[in-house]
């Protein structure tokens, strides 16, 4: 059942699995090149960028946090609604947004996924942005009814009701690395039966992004043994 969410806007919290390998940006030297230290000035000129990028990064947490609105009992009475459209409304914060989960993702999963799986409706919002930064397929999980064509079904429930969720039938090629990304995770419901439905087209489901994380729902507890990326906990 529900429980409303706490107002507060504390914490900035990266939920990234940390038993993931980061991705090793630096390009191979070459073979024949001699091995020697880099001069100082350039350490710590990467250093310098090093420390930027977290503190961007940072400071995008904080501005996506900020740029939320809550409402209480919507949309129905218990549960405080977390409205995200605002950050869509401001580019600069949109940019900075895309441009931090993808980086996420690519140091999370080491790899750039096959296609990026997104769920109607806010997962449409940026999960084709996303596709196109990082050069996959965008494929929708839509609510019942909404597709043409053979489609697969899951029914499943949220933290406000119950619904399905359809996928059409040949929208994932067996074997592809798969991302699910959407909004917001609350308990969980939603993501996990996306999951099913990539799992029952013989996708290789690799993970999950959400940009805002529910934490006192627990709802990664339902998503199993691959990486959950959540770029802030709205707790
Ligand atoms: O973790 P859960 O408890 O499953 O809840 C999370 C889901 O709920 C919201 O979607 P909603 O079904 O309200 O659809 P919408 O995007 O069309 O508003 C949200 O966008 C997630 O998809
Ligand atoms: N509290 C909440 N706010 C916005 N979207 C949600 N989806 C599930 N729970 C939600």
């Amino acid at each position: 059942m529900s429980a409303p969410v706490p107002t507060g806007s504390s914490a900035d919290s990266v939920a990234s699995n940390p038993s993931q390998p980061a991705a090793a940006a630096a390009a191979p030297a070459a073979l024949d090149a001699p091995r020697r230290e880099p001069p100082a000035a350039t350490t710590g000129a990467a250093q310098l960028a090093g420390q930027s990028l977290t503190s961007d990064r940072e400071d995008t947490k904080k501005r996506v946090l900020a740029a939320l609105r809550r409402f209480p009992d919507f949309p129905i009475p218990g549960i405080q609604f977390i409205d995200i459209l605002p950050i869509f409304q401001d580019p600069k914060i949109f940019d900075a947004l895309l441009q931090v989960l993808e980086a996420e993702i690519r140091e999370t999963l080491g790899a750039i996924p096959d296609v990026i799986v997104g769920l109607d409706a806010r997962g449409f919002l940026f999960g084709p942005s996303l596709a196109l930064r990082l050069g996959c397929s965008f494929v929708p999980v839509r609510k019942k009814g909404k597709m043409p064509g053979p489609c697969m079904t899951a029914s499943y429930e949220k933290e406000y009701g119950a619904d399905y969720f359809q996928m059409q039938s040949d929208a994932i090629k067996p074997g592809q690395k798969v991302l699910v990304v959407d909004d917001i995770i609350a308990t969980g419901g939603s993501a996990a039966a996306a999951a099913s439905l990539v799992n029952q087209l013989g996708g290789n489901l690799v993970g999950y992004l959400f940009m805002i994380e529910i934490g006192f729902l627990k709802g990664r507890d339902k998503l199993g043994d691959v990486p959950v990326i959540a770029l802030v906990d709205s707790d």
